[in-house]
């Protein structure tokens, strides 16, 4: 039986958080001329590039977007990419924990009992990037060996994969390499960012954290992934380690977009704004077709 829950898009996921009501009123109001409904909440917006979790293993040394991509997205010309989804796969051994870091992203939670994923699952998650809304649809897959054919047939058009294992049990760790190659074999060769994840942190001292990571490292420079060591349950580098993914992936989602467009004459209704000399960004904003039948 798959499951593929049709979640509605929530504001921003998770519950929202009050800590800065000045700044959260403020966040809305720039989210809210936005065209992709409500506003997300204050800690789905990214405004710097988030940084990576060790240098030894990661996919972009790099602290600031693209400058062509900081551009586009200060004249709003950043295409559809703010009104599509970019698509997530988490795969794993069962029992790693992939279901429960979706949770602790998404809804903030955290289950103790063990409920197996039946097939898969999705969450849709919304970002503000740059100020451009951005999000990403994660698809929660089943680690059972039985579910595994159901699980692969959602792999295709991924635009990043995390490899997910346990930091507790080295098995999972060298299970990681069959699961990226699984995944892979369903993808475009180079399309896609991959991610290598340790769960569980919170069980390990912090000794044997770093002796665990060791041969992660080593394996994701080999899988040219980026690692991640995370706690589902305390919540450590959670929020941090989604922030990367969705900002990568937004990054490459706008650069292909301006890669099309200097390959192609402007078209009618490609989604850009049209850009006033001298006017400001909200007053764009306020000139953009607001609706269906809009011209
Ligand atoms: N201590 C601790 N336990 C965790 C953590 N993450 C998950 N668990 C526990 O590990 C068990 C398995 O977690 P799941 O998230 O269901 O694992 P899964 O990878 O989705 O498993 P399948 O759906 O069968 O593939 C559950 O009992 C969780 O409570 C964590 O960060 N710390
Ligand atoms: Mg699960």
């Amino acid at each position: 039986m798959v499951i593929a829950a049709a979640n509605p898009i929530r504001p921003g996921g998770a519950e929202p958080r009050a800590s800065a009501a000045a700044a959260e009123l403020s966040g809305r109001m720039r989210s809210s001329l936005l065209p992709l409904g409500p506003p997300v909440s204050r800690d789905r917006i990214i405004a710097s590039f988030p940084k990576w979790y060790t240098p030894d293993a990661c996919l972009q040394l790099k602290e600031h977007f693209h400058g062509q991509v900081h551009a586009a997205c200060q004249r709003r010309s950043t295409g559809t990419v703010g009104l599509s989804l970019s698509k997530v796969v988490v795969v794993g051994d069962l029992y790693v924990g992939k279901t429960s870091l979706i949770h602790r992203f998404c809804k903030n939670v955290f289950d103790c009992n063990y409920k197996a994923t039946i097939g898969v699952d999705f969450e849709i998650e919304r970002f503000e990037i740059a100020g451009i809304p951005y999000s990403l649809q994660i698809w929660d897959t089943a680690g059972q060996e039985k579910f595994k054919c159901i699980a692969s047939a959602y792999y295709r058009g991924a635009q990043a994969i995390i490899t997910a294992f346990d930091l507790t049990d080295v098995q999972t760790l060298e299970h990681t390499r069959q699961w990226l190659e699984d995944a892979l074999r369903e993808n475009e060769p180079g399309s896609c960012f991959i991610f290598l994840v340790g769960t569980k942190k919170d069980l390990l001292s912090r000794a044997a954290c770093e002796q665990a990571e060791v041969e992660a490292v080593h394996l994701a420079k080999e899988m040219q992934a980026e690692y991640w060591s995370v706690s589902a349950k305390t919540g450590e580098n959670v929020k941090a380690f989604f922030s990367r993914v969705a900002a990568l992936a937004f990054e490459q989602s706008v650069l292909q977009h301006l890669e099309r467009r200097s390959g192609s004459q402007p078209q009618v209704g490609d989604g850009d704004l049209i850009h006033m000399e001298g006017s400001p960004s909200e007053n764009q904003e306020s000139k953009r077709p607001s609706g269906p039948g809009c011209c």
